[in-house]
């Protein structure tokens, strides 16, 4: 079984720059030279982790590929952050061994991870035990995941399944307003979660601006995901300036 090495490293990164930035690369949507390109300039800019997956990712050998190819360019973990057991790949680093607690079908709170677990032993892959908490509707990943989205505006319901997230051994807890989402994860949730969980708190979805992605950090996020911004082509430059300013607002 693979040891603890991605989680070690993610808890040194963060005593050394506050808040971490994380780069979303979905298979389906950048190809193979594309991706390996983007994964090195992300590097370069500070970024501490690069995240494949989608929710509608499930051609394995794309997948695959695409990790094979990033992994040579870079020192920084890949962490696989799979939206089905089709997302269980060989050589990445780690996975974001999720759980969708909030969803209405025990196919994403359990069955989904049972059924993948065995492939993450044989590929020796770290687990990273995570609470996958969906916020709001309509995104992919609430669809997919047929999630009953806790409200934007009901931190305290998102501060109770991250309480118990805690409870049942979970180190992580993602709070996530889905790919491409209008408004991303309030400051104020995060706030509320920040106060109840005690272990490494993931925050996606619709961030793509220095404000947002500060006033996320000074709530207490650990890590920042951004994904749909770079697929959408914003510049390397922008992603700096956000990389540079969550280091700085805690
Ligand atoms: C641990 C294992 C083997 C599986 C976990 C399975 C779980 C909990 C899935 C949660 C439900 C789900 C569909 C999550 C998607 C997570 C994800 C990769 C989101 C990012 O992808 P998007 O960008 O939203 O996807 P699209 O590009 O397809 O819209
Ligand atoms: O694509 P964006 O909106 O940046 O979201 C990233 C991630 O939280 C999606 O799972
Ligand atoms: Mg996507």
């Amino acid at each position: 079984m693979a040891g603890n090495k991605v989680e070690t490293f993610l808890k040194s990164e963060l005593k050394k720059k506050n808040a971490l930035l994380f780069i979303l690369i979905d298979s389906e949507v950048s190809n193979l030279e594309a991706s390996a390109k983007l994964a090195k300039d992300v590097e370069k800019i500070g970024a501490s982790a690069i995240l494949v997956g989608g929710s509608s990712a499930t051609d394995q050998i794309e997948m695959a590929q695409v990790v094979k190819g990033i992994k040579k360019g870079i020192k920084i973990p890949i962490i696989l952050f799979p939206g089905n057991v089709t997302g269980v790949v060989p050589e990445a680093d780690a996975i974001l061994f999720s759980s969708l607690m909030n969803s209405e079908n025990p196919y994403f709170i359990s069955q989904a991870q049972a059924l993948g677990a065995p492939s993450v032993l044989k590929f020796g892959l770290e687990p990273l035990p995570t609470a996958y908490l969906v916020i709001g509707d309509g995104t992919s990943a609430w669809f997919v995941g047929s999630a009953r989205g806790i409200p934007f505006e009901k931190p305290k319901i998102a501060a109770a399944y991250a309480l118990a997230a805690q409870f049942l051994g979970m180190r992580f807890v993602y709070l996530e307003a889905g790919s491409g989402a209008k408004s991303s994860v309030t400051p104020e949730m995060v706030k509320t979660v920040r106060h109840t969980f005690n272990g490494f708190l993931i925050v996606g979805g619709g961030i793509k601006d220095v404000k947002t992605a500060q006033s996320l950090v000074k709530a207490g996020a650990d890590a920042l995901v951004i994904g749909t911004f770079l697929e959408k082509g914003g510049s390397l430059k922008k992603l700096q300036e956000i990389a540079k300013a969550i280091q700085r607002s805690k």
